[in-house]
């Protein structure tokens, strides 16, 4: 029998929450945003590698992020004295690497969601998280959720610290569609990190904590104006944006054209803009794909923040 998961595109930070806030996302017109990892039970572990982004990923399977995942999976399932068996995987690879689009959380959390079915669900959700956050980090340099947590559970989630629950979800704002935008270049994520300083001034961690506060709060009451009006980013973007040609002129066009809200998504280069009207949102996306791309690998969608995650 195969077990196949698919677990979809994320934003994270979404401009206001670094590190602690993510949202997953789904094109509208049922285009496939995300990697999907198929299991099955076999006599030797083995990795292959399809789809349109496999092409860029390290030749080797040890060093694909999915055979890590089956590894701990398989020592955690030792540890607590359950039987195991070896696995081949697929992975089929529709995210591009380094995009910001949570492409390699998305690769984790199809391979440990589908490993944790094959093997007759050991694990928590909350547990199957850890595990998903000690990939994420052993990626991009420290332990971050919101990538793996939003493309696991769908929504909106909020990381809480501790460790149970590790994340919160948020009630989304179901009217507002998500137009993002990938320019095809690739960042790398320890990199956009490592070029953050290691301290802000007090002033910026006040504004940080008020809108973070202020935006859980509009979501809470639905109060979009609210919302969208805390949605900007005062830890990142002001050193990220200097590795994304064309960012400023993309949210000069969007603002002008009526989104509520734009960003960078992840670490970039992908940026997403917020739309109330579909019409509004589809024109975004074309003035983007026309502008903001720099190579033939770069697309944009228009999406909606589903209520699930991987499936
Ligand atoms: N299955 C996988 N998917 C994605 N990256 C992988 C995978 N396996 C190994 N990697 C490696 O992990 C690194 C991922 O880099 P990085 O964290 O910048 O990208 P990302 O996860 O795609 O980022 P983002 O969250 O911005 O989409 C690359 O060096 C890549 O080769
Ligand atoms: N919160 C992470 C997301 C990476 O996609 C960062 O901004 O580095």
């Amino acid at each position: 029998m195969t077990t196949i998961a698919y677990a979809p595109a994320s934003i994270g930070n979404i401009s206001l929450g670094y590190d602690v806030l993510g949202a997953a996302i789904e094109p509208v017109d049922g285009t496939p945003l995300g990697d999907v990892v198929e299991v099955q039970q076999a006599e030797a572990f083995s990795l292959s590698v399809d789809g349109p982004f496999a092409h860029k990923l390290p030749r080797h399977e040890n060093t694909n992020i999915v055979t890590h995942c089956y590894e701990h999976f398989i020592e955690a399932m030792v540890k607590y004295g359950q039987p195991t068996h070896p696995v081949a995987l697929t992975l089929h690879k529709n995210l591009p690497i380094g995009s910001g689009l949570g492409s390699s959380a998305s690769s984790i959390v199809a391979a440990l969601h589908a490993l944790n079915i094959h093997f007759g669900q050991p694990f928590t959700k909350n547990e199957l998280l850890h595990m998903m956050g000690e990939m994420e980090g052993q990626i991009s340099g420290s332990i971050h959720y919101d990538n793996v947590a939003p493309s696991y559970l769908g929504g909106i989630t909020l990381m809480t610290g501790q460790q149970a629950p590790l994340t919160a979800s948020l009630p989304a704002i179901n009217s507002w569609y998500w137009v993002v935008c990938y320019s095809g270049i690739t960042v790398s994520t320890s990199q956009a990190r490592d070029i953050l300083p290691d301290s802000v001034p007090l002033a910026t961690g006040l504004t940080f904590g008020r809108q973070l506060g202020v935006f859980v709060h509009a979501l809470h009451t639905q109060d979009e104006a609210l919302a969208a009006a805390v949605m900007t980013d005062v830890i990142a973007e002001p050193y990220r944006k200097s590795l994304l040609p064309g960012f400023d002129e993309a949210r000069i066009h969007c603002l002008r054209a009526g989104a509520l809200a734009f960003g960078i998504s992840g670490s970039g280069p992908t940026v997403f803009a917020v739309c109330q009207k579909l019409e509004e949102a589809r024109s975004m996306a074309a003035w983007l794909e026309t502008n903001y791309i720099q190579n033939d690998d770069g697309f944009s969608h228009v999406c909606r923040i589903p209520s699930k995650g991987v499936k």
